[in-house]
C-alpha cells in the first residue's frame, strides 16, 4: 500500500524547472521538501527567506555562493510552507528571466547547495504520497496538462476535484458495510438461516454495486474519446477534395499540433477540435502532399490508415460515376464507424445514387460542397454525433471515465461482482462468494489508489513532464 509509504520513508529536497523548456517571458524554477527554504536561502541575496510569511512572493537576487555570491539572476521568490501547498511539503519557486541558460544555472545552484533533481512527476507523486490528492486526481493533472479540447479539459478538471474519487469511494464504502455485515452474520452461526441470509445479503448488494460501476463503465467510451481523440481517416481517390476537407476541419482556430517527444520532425499528431470532440487525423502526410504523385493515397495506403482509425470519412467525387477503386474503399470500411462525404455537389451530379443506395446506409452519407461550403456545419455536427448521442456540449454527465487503467479496474471489478453472484445462484459457501466480493473492493482502490503496488506508482508518474 503505497499510502503507508513502506519503500519511501523520508524525502529528500527535490528541485526541477516546472516551465517548458525554451525561451519564455518568465521561467519558473519549483523546490519542494524540507529543506526547501534552507536550499533556497543559501542562493538567494534579499530578504531572509526564512523568516518571511507563508505564500509571500520576494524581490532579491539569485548568487553563485562558490563565486563570490556572483549575481546571476533578479528574480522572485514564492515562498509557501507545509502543509498548505502542492505538494503539502514546504515548496519554494523561483520565478526567473526566461532563457535556458539562465534556469538551468539556478538549476545547478539549486542541486549544488541540497536538492537533487526531480524524477518526471515527482511533485504530484508527493501531492499524492502526501495525502493532499488520491491517484486518480493526480493522473487528471496529467490529463488536463495534455487535454485537446475546452471539453476534454472540463472533465480532467471534474477528476481533479476529486467526483470520480467521491463516486469510487462510495461505492467501496458499500461493500465494505456488506463484508462486515457478513462477518458479523458469519460469528453467529447459531442461528439458523443465516447462511442463506448471509448469502441472499451478498447477492444483493453485488447487483446493486455492480449496476453502479455499469453506469461509469457507460461513460468510459465517450471518455475515452475525449482523452485520447478519435482516431479518424481521411480516405478517398485522388482529386476528390480530401486536402480540402482536411483543410476545411483544420481551420486555423481549432488545429492543434502536438509534437511527440522523442521522434522526428516529421511525425507530427495533429488534432481538430469537432464542437469538443477532438479527432486525431491518422495518416495525414500523404494527403497533405499534393506534389508528390507516388504517394498518393492509393488502396493499399487507404488500408493502413482503415486499421489504425475509429472513424473513417471516406469521400467520393459525386461530379464523376462511381468507379472500382470506390467500390473497393467502400467495401474495406464498410465494418468501420465511418462517414461517406459526397463532394462537390456544386457540380453537375454524375455519381448515380442507385450505384451506392445497396452499398451504404443512408445516415452513413452527408452531402458536401467544400468549395461552396455547402453542408459543412452538418458535417461537424454528424461526426460529434457519431460519439455523442445528443452532441457532446448537451453531455453534462459530471464524472467520465477517461482512463485506460480505470476502465480496466472497473471491467474486472464488475467481473467479481458477477462471480459473487454466479456463485450465490449456484449455492457456493460465504467464505468463498466473499473472496470476490473482496477483490472488487481491491479492484476498485486502485482507481484512488488507497490499494496499489509502488511499481505502478513509479510507472504512472513517470509519463508526467519533467517539473510537474
Ligand atoms: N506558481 C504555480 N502555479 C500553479 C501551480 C504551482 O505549483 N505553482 N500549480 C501546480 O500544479 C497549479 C495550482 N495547483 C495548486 C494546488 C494546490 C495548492 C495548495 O497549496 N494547496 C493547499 C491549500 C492552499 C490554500 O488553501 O491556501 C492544500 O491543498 O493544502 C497550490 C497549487 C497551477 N498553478
Ligand atoms: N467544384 C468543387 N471543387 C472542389 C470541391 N472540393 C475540392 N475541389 C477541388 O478539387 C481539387 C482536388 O481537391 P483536393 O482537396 O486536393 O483533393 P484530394 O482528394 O486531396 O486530392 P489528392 O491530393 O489528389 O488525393 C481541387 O482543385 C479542389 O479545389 C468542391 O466541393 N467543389
Ligand atoms: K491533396
Amino acid at each position: 500500500m503505497a499510502n503507508a509509504g513502506s519503500t519511501i520513508t523520508e524525502f529528500d529536497t527535490i528541485a526541477a524547472i516546472s516551465t517548458p523548456p525554451g525561451e519564455g517571458a518568465i521561467s519558473i524554477i519549483r523546490l519542494s521538501g524540507e529543506e526547501a527554504v534552507d536550499v533556497a536561502c543559501r542562493v538567494f541575496k534579499g530578504k531572509n527567506l526564512s523568516k518571511v510569511d507563508s505564500h509571500t512572493i520576494n524581490y532579491g537576487h539569485i548568487i553563485d555562493p562558490d563565486k563570490d555570491n556572483q549575481e546571476v539572476d533578479e528574480v522572485m521568490v514564492s515562498v509557501m510552507r507545509a502543509p498548505r501547498t502542492f505538494t503539502r511539503e514546504d515548496v519554494i519557486e523561483i520565478n526567473a528571466h526566461g532563457g535556458i541558460v539562465a534556469t538551468n544555472r539556478i538549476l545547478q545552484l539549486l542541486l549544488s547547495n541540497g536538492a537533487r533533481l526531480a524524477e518526471p512527476g515527482e511533485f504530484t507523486k508527493r501531492a499524492f504520497l502526501n495525502g493532499r490528492i488520491d491517484l486518480s486526481q493526480a493522473e487528471a493533472v496529467m490529463d488536463l496538462i495534455r487535454a485537446k479540447t475546452d471539453r476534454s479539459m472540463q472533465v480532467a478538471l471534474n477528476q481533479l476535484d476529486g467526483n470520480l474519487s467521491g463516486l469510487i469511494r462510495k461505492i467501496r464504502k458499500d461493500i465494505v458495510d456488506t463484508l462486515a455485515q457478513v462477518e458479523v452474520n458469519i460469528d453467529y452461526p447459531e442461528y439458523d438461516a443465516v447462511e442463506q441470509m448471509t448469502t441472499q445479503l451478498l447477492l444483493e448488494q453485488a447487483t446493486n454495486v455492480q449496476a453502479h460501476v455499469a453506469q461509469l463503465l457507460k461513460t468510459a467510451k465517450q471518455g475515452k474519446v475525449l482523452r485520447e481523440g478519435l482516431a479518424t481517416a481521411i480516405i478517398g481517390r485522388p482529386n476528390v477534395g480530401k486536402s480540402s476537407i482536411l483543410n476545411h476541419l483544420l481551420h486555423e482556430d481549432k488545429a492543434i499540433v502536438t509534437e511527440i517527444a522523442g521522434t522526428t520532425r516529421d511525425v507530427i499528431e495533429e488534432y481538430v477540435n469537432v464542437h469538443g470532440v477532438p479527432l486525431k487525423l491518422v495518416d495525414t502526410a500523404g494527403i497533405r502532399d499534393t506534389e508528390d504523385v507516388v504517394e498518393k493515397i492509393g488502396v493499399e495506403r487507404s488500408r493502413a490508415a482503415i486499421v489504425k482509425a475509429d472513424l473513417v470519412m471516406l469521400v467520393l467525387n459525386t461530379n464523376e460515376p462511381l468507379t472500382d477503386e470506390d467500390r473497393e474503399l467502400i467495401k474495406i470500411t464498410a465494418d468501420k464507424k465511418r462517414i461517406v462525404i459526397l463532394n462537390k455537389t456544386d457540380l453537375e451530379q454524375k455519381l448515380d445514387p442507385n450505384d451506392i443506395a445497396s452499398l451504404i446506409e443512408p445516415n452513413e452519407m452527408i452531402a458536401v460542397s467544400v468549395l461552396k461550403n455547402l453542408n459543412m456545419d452538418l458535417l461537424e455536427e454528424k461526426i460529434a454525433h457519431l460519439f455523442f448521442d445528443e452532441g457532446i456540449e448537451n453531455n453534462q454527465t459530471t464524472v467520465m471515465v477517461t482512463n485506460a487503467r480505470h476502465i480496466g479496474l472497473l471491467a474486472s471489478a464488475s467481473k467479481s461482482l458477477q462471480a459473487v453472484i454466479d456463485g450465490v445462484a449456484m449455492g457456493m459457501p460465504v467464505d468463498i462468494v466473499q473472496i470476490d466480493m473482496t477483490d472488487a473492493w481491491d479492484k476498485l482502490g486502485e482507481i484512488t489508489g488507497d490499494s496499489v503496488q509502488d511499481d505502478l506508482l513509479t510507472e504512472l508518474f513517470s509519463q508526467f513532464c519533467l517539473g510537474k
